[in-house]
């Protein structure tokens, strides 16, 4: 955030009207994180793409820079060569966990290339380092330089499609310019009066963002969707795309939500899940085209709102539980975490499918409890308290009829 007396609302709308942005880091502060090492000219230009991202307090240093977009910010960057960056930005830091995706192939064949889709709470970085009470994580690393490194390097390793993210406080600045110089289109919708902004030094509100490959999909409609409980708006938010996929023609629709945390709240978060049901019954006029739900639900598979899910018209089921040996058994934990209070550990984050439409013919397994180790996450090895969720969907050759 710059040090300028400016409100994290209107620091959103600066950077939104393309006024404040990554061009801002002069490159003398990139030695300070960024190890010596010698770098071709590709990677020097990405080291001015990750240096750019880097600090965005230089802001208001450098006012005579806020003038004209940088062209450099519209070049495309390697994935491969993005992914050196990172790993050379987090050399000091235990190597990353290793993950292998289970098939769960059925027999459907399918001529077109899976849809990989991710599903992540990503941790705000003003709540991670203001609000969570990590007590276990050693602040060192929740440093956004190397924690957003991390993030970037997870999902550079699986390479979605399509990428649902919560808690994204830190959108103009750094995923939106990095994420559409890797081919991506993105949305962010802020929740309305987000925790983060009680944090000091934040960076602006925390909210779901939603992208996708723009050389896979076609964007045919997008809806922000301000949650309501008991026909009140609340503080929740999701967002509801329509896409098409290139290669196959078929429509299908993707949402990603965040609903209401804490215990006590359960009914709330029913309320909520309801409402969102509803707005995307419109949006997929009763299921005509199939659907992909992602999101933090803040519910165990027990409450309300999953039950809502689990039984509701649209024939959703949720993917992780095709982990289970039975296919009926959600997986033992999505979050893990040691707070003030104690071991916290959940199943918090879905990914619900249409059953009929689509198949999961693969889905990243989760990290174990000794990968995830003592202290809990995040950690220096894991940049969030949450999993990121990765499944394969191909479209089933059933007709439509079957939704
Ligand atoms: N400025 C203003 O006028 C207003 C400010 N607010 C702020 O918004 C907050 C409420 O927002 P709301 O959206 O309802 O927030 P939530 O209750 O949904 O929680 C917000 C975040 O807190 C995390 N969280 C969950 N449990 C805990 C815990 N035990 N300790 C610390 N963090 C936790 C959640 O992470 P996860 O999902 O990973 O569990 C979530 O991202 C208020 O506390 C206030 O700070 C609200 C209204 C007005
Ligand atoms: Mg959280």
């Amino acid at each position: 955030m710059p040090s300028c007396d400016v409100c994290p609302l209107q620091f959103c709308v600066l950077i939104r009207r393309g006024i404040l942005g990554p061009r801002l880091v002069s490159s003398s502060s990139f030695p300070a994180v960024y190890p010596a090492c010698s770098m071709g000219n590709g990677t020097s230009r990405l080291y001015s793409a990750l240096a750019k991202t880097l600090n965005s307090s230089a802001a208001s240093q450098h006012p005579e820079y806020l003038v004209s977009p940088d062209p450099e910010q519209l070049e495309p960057i390697d994935p491969k060569e993005l992914l050196e960056e990172c790993r050379a930005v987090l050399h000091t830091r235990p190597p990353r966990f290793q993950r292998d995706f289970v098939d769960l192939r059925t027999d459907c064949p399918s001529s077109h290339p899976p849809i990989r889709v991710m599903q992540w709470n990503i941790l705000a970085q003003a709540l991670g380092e203001g609000k969570d009470n990590f007590v276990q994580c050693p602040v060192e690393a929740l440093k956004w330089e190397e924690r957003k490194c991390l993030i970037l390097e997870e999902i550079l390793a699986y390479q979605p499609d399509i990428l649902c993210l919560q808690e994204v406080d830190h959108y103009f600045d750094t995923f939106q310019p990095l994420l559409s110089r890797l081919g991506y289109q993105g949305t962010f919708f802020p929740k309305p009066w987000s925790p983060c902004l009680d944090v000091e030094h934040n960076n602006g509100p925390d909210g779901c963002a939603l992208f996708f490959l723009q050389n896979r999909f076609k964007l045919v409609n997008s809806a922000n969707i301000r949650l309501t409980a008991m026909t009140l708006k609340t503080n929740q938010v999701a967002i509801a795309q329509t896409l098409e996929c290139k290669e196959s023609s078929r429509q299908f629709c993707i949402a990603v939500t965040h609903l209401k945390a804490r215990t006590g709240w359960e009914r709330f978060r029913s309320a909520q899940g309801c409402d969102l049901l509803q707005n995307l019954q419109n949006i997929t006029q009763g299921a005509k085209i199939p659907l992909i739900v992602c999101g933090d639900f803040n519910a165990e598979p027990t409450e309300e709102v999953y039950k809502h899910f689990a039984s509701s018209s649209l024939n959703l089921n949720s993917a992780y539980k095709l982990l289970s040996a039975d296919g009926q058994s959600e997986p033992p934990y999505t979050t893990w975490k040691i707070r003030t209070s104690g071991e916290c550990r959940h199943t918090l984050d879905y990914i619900w499918y249409s059953k009929h439409a689509l198949s999961v013919r693969s889905a990243l397994d989760l990290l174990t409890e000794e990968q995830i180790g003592p202290n809990r996450l995040p950690s220096f090895n894991y940049p969030s308290d949450h999993l990121s969720l990765v499944c394969d969907f191909s479209f089933n050759e059933e007709p439509d009829g079957l939704l």
